[in-house]
């Protein structure tokens, strides 16, 4: 059969803090494939994402995200998007097509996990949730499967995700 374009194959979405950047990573180095981190890329083209906000604002920003974003999902890779990067249009259509895992943290858990954290959109828990409450709809919308990081080790759940992909192949 011939082969088609490249493609990701699984994309990890979600809240900040849910573990997507240190999940994707492992579960490439389990499937043997590259990991892309879309923040990971902005940085390396862009410099830090907390001075585009403060010196361009968010709009500028996703703008940046949309264009990283729409390169990763040409890749055959394990992707993981920044938590905001479905709040684009052009991504949640372009999500539709490819093989989507949501990963989700309680606000109890997420609470330590981003104390001194430098995320700009994420000062304190409160706002955490707030930014979640809008999003979850998408997330739910966009993901074919969800898996919960709150009470689990990274390696146990990296595990889970990679059985799950192994026994459902994607057309
Ligand atoms: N399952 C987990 N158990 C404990 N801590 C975790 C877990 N997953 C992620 N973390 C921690 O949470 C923080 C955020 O993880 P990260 O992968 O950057 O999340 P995201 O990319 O979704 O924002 C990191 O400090 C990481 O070590
Ligand atoms: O939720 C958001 O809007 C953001 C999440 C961050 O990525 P993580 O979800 O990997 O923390 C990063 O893209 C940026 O700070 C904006
Ligand atoms: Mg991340």
């Amino acid at each position: 059969m011939p082969e088609g374009p490249a493609r990701p194959v699984v994309v990890l979405i979600g809240a900040p803090g849910a573990g997507k950047t240190r999940l994707g990573k492992r579960i490439g180095r389990l499937l043997g494939v590259p990991f892309v981190d879309t923040d990971k890329r902005i940085v390396a083209a862009h410099g830090p994402i907390a001075a585009i906000f403060a010196e361009h604002g968010e709009a500028r920003f996703r703008a940046i995200e949309r264009e990283q974003v729409a390169r990763a999902l040409s890749e055959r890779a394990v992707v993981a998007l920044g938590g905001g990067a479905v709040l684009d249009a052009a991504t949640q259509a372009d999500l539709a097509g490819h093989r989507v895992v949501q990963l989700t943290v309680s606000r109890e858990a997420v609470e330590k996990r981003i104390v001194g954290d430098k995320r700009p959109l994420v000062n304190g828990v409160e706002a955490w949730a707030a930014l979640v409450e809008v999003r979850r709809p998408i997330y739910d919308l966009l993901a074919d499967r969800t898996f919960d990081t709150s009470n689990l080790p990274l390696d146990s759940i990296a595990a889970d995700v990679v059985s799950w992909i192994q026994e459902n192949p994607h057309d």
